[in-house]
């Protein structure tokens, strides 16, 4: 029956018993695929799911699907555009609240629906532009009037397109995850702030200065905003050997690119730290009489550590645009809209209907590679690989 879960027993074709599994029946088109789909819900086990797949492979035409395969036919039969199946992808991997919603967001429609609603009004525009090729001379004045018309909703559709692109940034940060680089002397106490901040131990403490080498880890919750923090190798010139050195190098390289660089310092107030990094000074509990106006922990008492995890949060947030609701998350969809906003603007100052109409036919036409409508034969494959098997 469809949509109804039923308990069957599956047989093998020689009559043996195989488990007795919820069945669902989904016929096409109403289902996720829109083609017609099965459901099987067994006991979980490993001889079970072996036994139904050996029994199932003996059916012709039947095969195990493909990475993807399921998002992939669901684009294929206009279930899903691409911005739905890449939040799709997204939601599967969120793995904080707001990467969540973000996700869910646009896996439910939201930037489909707007470049729907940009794709109608660009259609009405280029109607009008096609249109006024018609006008004689006799009519200039008319046409005049419809051309100043066509500019105002162009300037309009271009300034909606750049607020989205605007927010980009926020958005991209929060799907990846932000990256925290934690930097400081040996010995500063970073890998015992590491273990506080992840509340386990996951980086080894110890008395001896240059203990960490390589980059370790953990990843956080910042409340709702996914971060990694990285634990580094101790900052120092004269390093005992060249894996320190080369600790020391990768500590830098890191820095360099991350989103928030702190810096912790058991001494002075930091005055080493890179230009924008977070100073923090460490083992509070051993200077009581520490520096105004910087943030202080200690590993040891815990003090300090809400106020930095405050802190911490405040910044995520600040990264990732909280309450922004952006809705472009990928840099392919930034670049397709990229490409829509210059041929709208590249529309905007044409004076000639004809190479305004070509302008306007191109934005049209990067509209249509962010949804999936056209020319993007290439990219699917890109899109449908990071989905897991059975998706
Ligand atoms: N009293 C006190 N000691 C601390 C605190 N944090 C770390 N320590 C001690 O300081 C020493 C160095 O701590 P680590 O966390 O290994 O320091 P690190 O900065 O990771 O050191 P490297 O790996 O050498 O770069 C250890 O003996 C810790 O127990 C703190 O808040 N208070």
């Amino acid at each position: 029956m469809p949509r109804r879960a039923t308990l069957k027993r599956l047989r093998a074709p020689d009559g043996c018993a195989i488990d007795d599994a919820l069945v669902l029946w989904f016929p096409a088109p109403a289902s996720f695929t829109g083609e017609d789909v099965a459901e099987l819900q067994l006991t979980g086990g490993t001889a079970v799911v072996a036994a139904l797949l050996r029994t199932l492979g003996d059916i012709d035409g039947l095969r195990p699907a493909q990475p993807g395969e399921f998002a992939r036919r669901a684009f294929d039969n206009g279930k899903l555009d691409l911005t739905q199946a890449e939040g799709l992808a997204d939601l599967i991997d969120a793995e904080t609240e707001a990467q969540r919603r973000q996700a869910l967001r646009q896996a439910s429609g939201g930037l489909k629906a707007l470049a729907e609603d940009w794709h109608a009004r660009l259609l009405g525009v280029l109607g009008e532009t096609e249109a006024s090729l018609d006008f004689g001379e006799d009519e200039e004045d008319v046409s005049a009037r419809l051309v100043g018309d066509q500019d105002a909703q162009i300037a309009c559709l271009a300034a909606e397109i750049e607020a989205h692109l605007g927010r980009y940034r926020f958005a991209e940060r929060l799907r990846r995850g932000l990256t925290i680089v934690l930097l400081g002397a040996p010995n500063a106490g970073k890998s015992s702030l590491v273990n506080a901040l992840a509340k386990r131990d996951v980086a080894i403490v110890s008395p001896e200065a240059g203990t960490t080498r390589d980059l370790i880890e953990v990843h956080l919750d910042l409340g709702g905003v996914a971060a990694t923090l990285v634990d580094t190798a101790g900052l120092r010139d004269n390093t005992a050997g060249v894996v320190e050195a080369e600790g020391v190098r990768r500590a830098r390289a890191r820095a360099d690119d991350a989103d928030l660089v702190l810096f912790l310092c058991a001494e002075g107030k930091g005055e080493d730290a890179p230009p924008g990094a977070l100073v923090v000074q460490s083992k509070a509990d051993l200077r009581p009489s520490g520096e105004r106006g910087t943030l202080r922990v200690s590993a040891v008492t815990g003090e300090g550590l809400f106020e930095l995890e405050t802190v911490l949060i405040d910044h995520a947030r600040t990264l990732t645009g909280w309450g922004q609701d952006a809705t472009i998350t990928h840099e392919r969809q930034r670049s397709a809209l990229a490409g829509c906003r210059d041929a709208l603007i590249e529309a905007g100052g044409e004076v000639d209907a004809v190479l305004r109409a070509e302008s306007l036919r191109l934005a049209m036409r990067c509209l249509g590679q962010l949804t999936g409508r056209v020319n993007v034969e290439d990219i699917l494959d890109v899109v449908f690989r990071r989905f897991c098997i059975g998706k």
